[in-house]
């Protein structure tokens, strides 16, 4: 059998999916179908065609189509759901549960249908309910149902903190874990920059502006555009997550995971640390926490369990 290209869907053709779908070809990860509603056909149609016609100034040879009918993302190999109403200032994510829920949901039907072998990866807010939703619609393995958001928050983190230290961001290492919220969890402990733990290179005070700028990272965007959310980290996040499913890159990412057991939480879905490969999820990797972070990602477990139950009332 020839070997063919990964076929990767995104659904939502607004400003995160777009920008993922752009990315994605632009990184040549696979062929590419953005799909939205058949009310704006024409518009992803369109929004695919140009970048398209971007690939012979760019060199990349992957495909893309832009469409509402699911047949054309048929067998996807990745499946994005970015379908969804953002929020607007003055709002929280959790604002947008009832909305997204239902979107989600429908999305999730024509994925079991068109794509059941898929990984599919959720951004639409508040993602670990959107996730938990998705999961429970799709009746898919856990393995293969995967919340973004501890990719991005752990980008900001550790944007702030190669700013404050005016250093390259590549020697930054951190993670974030909890739910996508404003007690989302920044593991300070666990933060180093070229090896050296960040506690040693930043006086305290500066790091606790860090984490509280950390947790409000997205309405800190929210308030800047004024009429939408972010969309180019959050983009260029998703397709980390894909390149590493893609290419079993078994990275060790924080990714919204459905948790048994792991850190004493029961049929929840939050942001931990996992590999992530060939497989989806392949293993969730357990740290140790003081009894402060513990309380910390208990709270933020909590917040998320709260919106959940929105869900599943
Ligand atoms: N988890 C995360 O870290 C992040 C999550 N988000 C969330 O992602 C979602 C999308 O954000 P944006 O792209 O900025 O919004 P947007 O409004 O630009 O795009 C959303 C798109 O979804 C489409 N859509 C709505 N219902 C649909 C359906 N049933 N099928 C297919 N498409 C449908 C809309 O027509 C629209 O084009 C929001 O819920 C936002 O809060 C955004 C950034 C980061
Ligand atoms: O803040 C929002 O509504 C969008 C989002 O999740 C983020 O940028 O972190």
């Amino acid at each position: 059998m020839a070997i063919r290209r990964s076929k990767i869907t995104v659904v939502g053709a607004g400003f995160t999916g777009a920008t993922t779908a752009f990315m994605l070809a632009q990184k040549e990860l696979g062929d590419v179908v953005l799909i939205d509603i058949p009310q704006l056909e024409n518009p992803t149609k369109g929004k695919a065609l140009d970048m398209l016609e971007a690939s012979p100034v760019q060199g990349f040879d992957s495909q893309i189509i832009g469409s509402s009918n699911y047949e054309d993302a048929k067998d996807s190999d990745i499946v994005i759901i970015t379908a969804g109403i953002a929020r607007k200032p003055g709002m929280s994510r959790d604002d947008l549960v009832n909305t997204n829920a239902g979107i989600v949901r429908s999305v999730c039907e024509n994925i079991k249908t068109y794509c059941p072998h898929a990984y599919v990866i959720i951004l639409s807010n508040p993602v670990d309910a959107m996730t938990y939703t998705a999961f429970e619609s799709l009746g898919f393995p856990k393995n293969r149902v995967i919340g973004q958001s501890g990719v991005l928050d752990t980008a900001r983190y550790c944007t702030f903190i190669a700013q404050e230290l005016n250093v390259s961001i590549e020697d930054v290492q951190g993670v974030v874990l909890g739910g996508h919220g404003d007690d989302m969890v920044p593991l300070v402990r666990y933060t180093s920059v070229g090896g050296v733990p960040i506690e040693k290179l930043i006086p305290q005070e500066r790091i606790d502006a860090i984490v509280a700028r950390t947790r409000v990272g997205g309405g800190e965007i929210v308030n800047l555009l004024g009429n939408g959310s972010a969309y180019y980290a959050p983009a260029a996040s998703i397709v980390q997550m894909t390149e590493a499913i893609l290419k079993d890159k078994k990275r060790i990412l924080p990714v919204i995971a459905y948790l048994e057991g792991e850190y004493g939480y029961q049929e929840l879905f939050m942001g931990v640390l996992a590999v992530l490969g060939g497989d989806g999820i392949e293993k969730i990797i357990e740290i140790d926490l003081t009894d402060e972070e513990r309380s910390a990602l208990d709270k933020s477990a909590e917040s998320v369990r709260n919106v959940i139950q929105v869900v599943t009332a």
